[in-house]
């Protein structure tokens, strides 16, 4: 018990930690790190599921607060030995400004990073995104790249252009001196598309089936990889970075990992059939149902839609020309990077990740479309 005690002495700071994914990476610290002491979860709305953990061994400790408000980041980080930025503002869809974007996700993450170098916290781990690579807006597949692979960035859009900058920033605030004169260790994790319990997207295609009868149309062949990475495993690979960061600082500060797991590689929407199909939806046709210059005629519309309505309602539907050139590039990643510098294996094989999605799909309430 004293042993036990005495182990647990660290205090962890998680932003964004009631988001998809920020949920999942505390339950990950609170299961599978024994030396956390405190576990601090920032974010701009809390989640009631927090109140349950405040009953175990593990002080947790709910701030709502904003990232693009420096003073309470310094609040937040103050005293605590790793930060995990997981907060952002994921937006593809046109819901928020290209102006917010750039705040809460650059602006957000400066003042993270200061916060650091202020208070004396000497540990950050990033939450990146593929994104900050690709696909670009030329529509150059990326097959089966790695960290190292050549690709043409070229961002366009708000949302990689704004995680883009962010990262730069976390990498170059590597080795800067914080307060008590030891250097800032950072490093950057790079989910590709993430899926798993939670995941909002999923949520909307899966009502979107049922509302057409169980049906969903092909629009994409099937020939167009997209890398998926199961939201469980990319919690693990933030609580092993985490933990590791210290110990292996000359290694990993200032590197990037991509977050990849076993899930196979297919196409979007066949992957997500992985856990649609055993849940009643049906994907119709073997090959898209429209042409792809329909398509974009569409997505442009639904463009022109968003704008001309923007005064009056918030028109933000999933297919605009950036989400179909997203999904119909090929983007997959294969590389073992974050095994040769911290030890990363997947903790969640594929079976596991498929089986715990569809129950939480199956769970869903079919009524609430
Ligand atoms: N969902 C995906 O497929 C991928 C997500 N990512 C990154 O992972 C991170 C988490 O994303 P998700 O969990 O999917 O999104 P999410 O939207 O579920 O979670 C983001 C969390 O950040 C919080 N947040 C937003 N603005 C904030 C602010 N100003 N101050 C404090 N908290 C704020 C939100 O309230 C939310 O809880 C993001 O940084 C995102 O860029 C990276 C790759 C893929
Ligand atoms: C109706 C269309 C033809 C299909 C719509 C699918 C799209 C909504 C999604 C296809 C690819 C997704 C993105 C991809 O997984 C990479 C991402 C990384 C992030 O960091 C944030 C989310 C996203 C941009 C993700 C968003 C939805 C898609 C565009």
């Amino acid at each position: 018990m004293a042993d036990s005690a005495q182990a647990q002495k660290l205090v962890y700071l998680v932003t964004g930690g009631c988001g998809f994914l920020g949920e999942h990476v505390v339950r990950m610290l609170l299961q599978r790190e024994p030396r956390l002491r405190e576990l601090r979860i920032f974010d701009l709305q809390l989640g009631p599921w927090l109140e349950e953990l405040k009953t175990g061994p593990v002080q947790v400790i709910a701030i709502k607060g904003d990232v693009t408000q420096a003073h309470e980041v310094i609040a937040a980080v103050a005293g605590a030995h790793v930060v995990i930025h997981a907060a952002g503002l994921v937006d593809v869809f046109g819901r928020a400004s290209p102006e917010t974007i750039h705040k809460v996700n650059v602006q957000g993450t400066q003042n993270v990073i200061e916060a650091c170098v202020q208070t004396g916290t000497q540990f950050l781990v990033y939450t990146s995104s593929m994104e900050v690579v690709g696909p670009n807006v030329k529509g150059h597949p990326f097959y089966r790249g790695n960290e190292d692979t050549p690709y043409e960035a070229v961002h366009r859009h708000p949302y990689p252009h704004s995680k883009a900058l962010a990262e730069q920033l976390v990498l170059e605030a590597n080795g800067r001196k914080v307060c008590g004169g030891l250097p800032l260790v950072t490093c950057a994790l790079r989910p590709t598309g993430i899926y798993g319990e939670g995941h909002q997207i999923m949520r909307d295609i899966y009502y979107q089936g049922l509302r057409l009868g169980g049906r969903l149309f092909r629009a994409i062949p099937t020939s167009v990889e997209h890398g998926r990475v199961y939201v469980g495993n990319v919690a693990w690979m933030h609580v092993l970075v985490a933990r590791e960061l210290e110990q292996r600082a000359a290694l990993m500060g200032g590197q990037v990992y991509f977050c990849y797991d076993k899930s196979p590689y297919k196409s979007y929407e066949d992957f997500n059939m992985e856990f649609l199909g055993p849940c009643g939806l049906r994907l119709v046709g073997t090959r898209p149902l429209l042409p792809y210059w329909l398509l974009m005629l569409l997505a442009v519309l639904n463009a022109l839609l968003q704008w001309l309505l923007r005064p009056l309602v918030l028109y933000a539907p999933l297919l605009n020309p950036y989400t179909l050139a997203v999904a119909n590039t090929t983007f997959t990643v294969s590389t073992n990077k974050a095994q040769r510098h911290f030890g990363y294996e997947p903790l969640f094989s594929w079976e596991d990740s498929r089986t715990r999605t569809i129950r939480w799909v199956q769970a869903m309430d079919g009524s609430a479309q």
